[in-house]
């Protein structure tokens, strides 16, 4: 797929930056620009893999002219640069409309001047019935790609998005809170133990992106099906690996925050392909002249369900374990703290 290819990351020095660099290094590309804002982030990815196909191009997506400098030659893009944290995007949105919204349509506008032949955006579950500054500006963002998929032919730049849920074990996110809590033996500060949230890790975040990569058509979304938990479960089931009994505390849920997320909207859901281990969300065909679909209408949908992280399949407690003990993050944590399995 990638022989003799470049491909563009934005956002290449963030964690799926730099795991999904990892994955394509070893094929035969020609080259991977990295593209990001921070020198710092940069000059440490250049140390750690010292390899000639690996070249760093600073920018920001919001600065057009800095997404062209990179753009040229480019074959294939994986747009991951974003504002993803939910708190300072509910202070900052115009900065999330700056860098999710308008940063994409950069992105896209300089890859159709160039050329370029793929796009892959990367969204987030959050983007589904958004409630919060950054799903909106996430949701914005997947409807400029698929607006902009229906102005070029696909034959010379496709177009097309993944959307998926929290990466476990990411930087700041619930289970190293967790970890820390225990080792410190404090109290888990649990927002609502009946609260759900989808579990996919960063591998699989990668082969979503791979799989839009090799399958998408322009306009799609490409959505991972996962198993979920109940944050209460993932609570007992840490403090079971690491052998502890650790209060809990209940805090409440945290601004911007929902009970449950959503991969498919129920609107979605109606049209999405099933393709056994993900969803396709075909682009919508019908142009402006609206009125000639009106009298069809949707019948099904008042019947039809979202897929949630609360109807999925969701994990008991010795399920989550499993899926815990594969992380090497927990890993690390067990062997730091002594803990015989
Ligand atoms: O101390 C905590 C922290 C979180 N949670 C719960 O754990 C679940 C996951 O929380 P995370 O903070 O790990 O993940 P979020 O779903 O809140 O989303 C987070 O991860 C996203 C990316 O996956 C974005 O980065 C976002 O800004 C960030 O809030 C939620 O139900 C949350 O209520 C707790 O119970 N206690």
């Amino acid at each position: 797929m990638f022989i003799d290819k470049t491909l563009l990351i934005t956002g290449g020095t963030g964690s799926f930056g730099n795991a999904v660099m990892e994955r394509v290094l070893n094929t035969d590309i020609k080259e991977i620009r990295i593209f990001s804002r921070d020198e710092k982030k940069q000059d440490d990815m250049r140390k750690k893999y010292k390899n000639d196909k690996l070249k760093f191009y600073l920018g920001d997506v919001r600065d057009l002219s800095s997404v062209k400098n990179a753009m040229h030659d480019v074959d294939y893009v994986f747009h991951a640069a974003a504002f993803k944290q939910v708190p300072s995007c509910e202070f900052f949105p115009l900065e999330a409309v700056k860098t999710n919204i308008l940063g994409t349509d950069n992105v896209l506008t300089a890859a159709i001047d160039y050329g370029v032949q793929k796009v892959i955006c990367l969204s987030t579950d959050k983007a589904a019935y958004p409630i919060n500054a950054m799903g909106i500006s996430k949701a914005m963002m997947e409807k400029v790609f698929i607006a902009k998929a229906k102005t070029i032919a696909p034959t010379r730049t496709l177009i097309c998005g993944t959307r998926y849920g929290n990466v476990m074990a990411s930087r700041g996110s619930v289970i190293p809170i967790f970890v820390e809590q225990i080792k410190n033996g404090e109290p888990l500060t649990i927002t609502n133990p009946k609260m759900t949230r989808f579990l996919m890790s960063l591998d699989q975040a990668v082969e979503l992106v791979i799989f839009a990569f090799s399958h998408a058509q322009t306009g799609d979304i490409m959505v991972q099906k996962a198993p979920a938990c109940y944050i209460g479960d993932l609570a007992q089931a840490l403090k079971e690996l690491f052998h502890k009994d650790n209060e809990v505390k209940v805090i409440g849920t945290r601004h911007g925050e929902k009970l449950y997320e959503t991969l498919l909207t129920k609107e979605e859901y109606l049209v999405a392909e099933d393709l056994g281990k993900y969803f396709k969300i075909p682009a919508d065909q019908r142009d402006l002249n609206y009125d000639k679909y009106f009298d069809i209408g949707d019948k099904n949908l008042s019947t039809e369900l979202e897929y949630s992280s609360h109807n999925t399949e969701i994990l008991t407690i010795e399920q989550i374990k499993e899926k815990l003990l594969d992380l090497d993050y927990i890993q690390n944590q067990l062997k730091d703290m002594k803990v015989l399995l």
